[in-house]
């Protein structure tokens, strides 16, 4: 577990510089804020009876950089834009990547944090292994500078994952994300 976590961080630091690079920032000078916490889920979803009648994880979206997924079998679903559900394949040994809340934020909106959920199955038990990547605790995010000009305001404020935990500590997710409570409205 602990090669697998220290495997996956590099893969995380790659993907950031290509995803950063792709959105015409500079890498060298974001990596120090950029590297940051590493949480590491391990999530066991046993056989339902009745798996129409319930989610092994409820919609969300995660709240760091990017999310890196391992999976033993089917389960995991992700919502378009026009809100419908999609069943993400199930590929043997392959990670899934996932944008999340900072990098939406970063971006300006110009990438979207995925929202997801799981399903459950009435047979088999599945494992899931989540490895959230974010900035340091208090490292507060806002919309790239190089982003923001009069035609693309900043759409979002300021956050950091400390302000996550406050959210969720104090509110239902459910019903409104942390990423739309500090959209700021058109
Ligand atoms: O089990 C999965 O496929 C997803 C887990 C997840 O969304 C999470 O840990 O945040
Ligand atoms: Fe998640």
């Amino acid at each position: 577990m602990g090669n697998y976590a220290k495997a996956v961080q590099v893969l995380q630091k790659q993907l950031m510089e290509a995803i950063v690079e792709t959105l015409g920032l500079n890498f060298g000078n974001l990596h120090n804020e950029i590297e940051g916490n590493q949480l590491m889920a391990i999530n066991c979803y046993p056989p339902c009876p009745e798996p129409d009648l319930a989610l092994g994880m409820p919609p969300h979206s995660d709240y760091g950089t990017l999310t890196i997924l391992h999976q033993s079998g089917p389960g995991l679903q992700l919502q378009d834009n026009k809100k419908n559900w999609l069943s993400v394949p199930f590929v043997e040994g392959a990670l899934i990547v996932q944008l999340e809340d900072q990098m939406e934020v970063m971006s300006n909106g110009k990438y979207k944090s995925v929202v997801h959920q799981v399903t459950l199955n009435a047979e088999n038990k599945r494992l899931s292994i989540a490895s959230l990547q974010s900035l340091p605790l208090n490292k507060k995010i806002g919309p790239a500078p190089e982003l923001v000009d009069e035609q693309h305001p900043a759409s979002y404020d300021e956050f950091s994952f400390r302000d996550f935990l406050d959210y969720i500590s104090s509110n239902n997710i459910a019903d409104r994300r942390f990423i739309d409570s500090i959209k700021k409205s058109a």
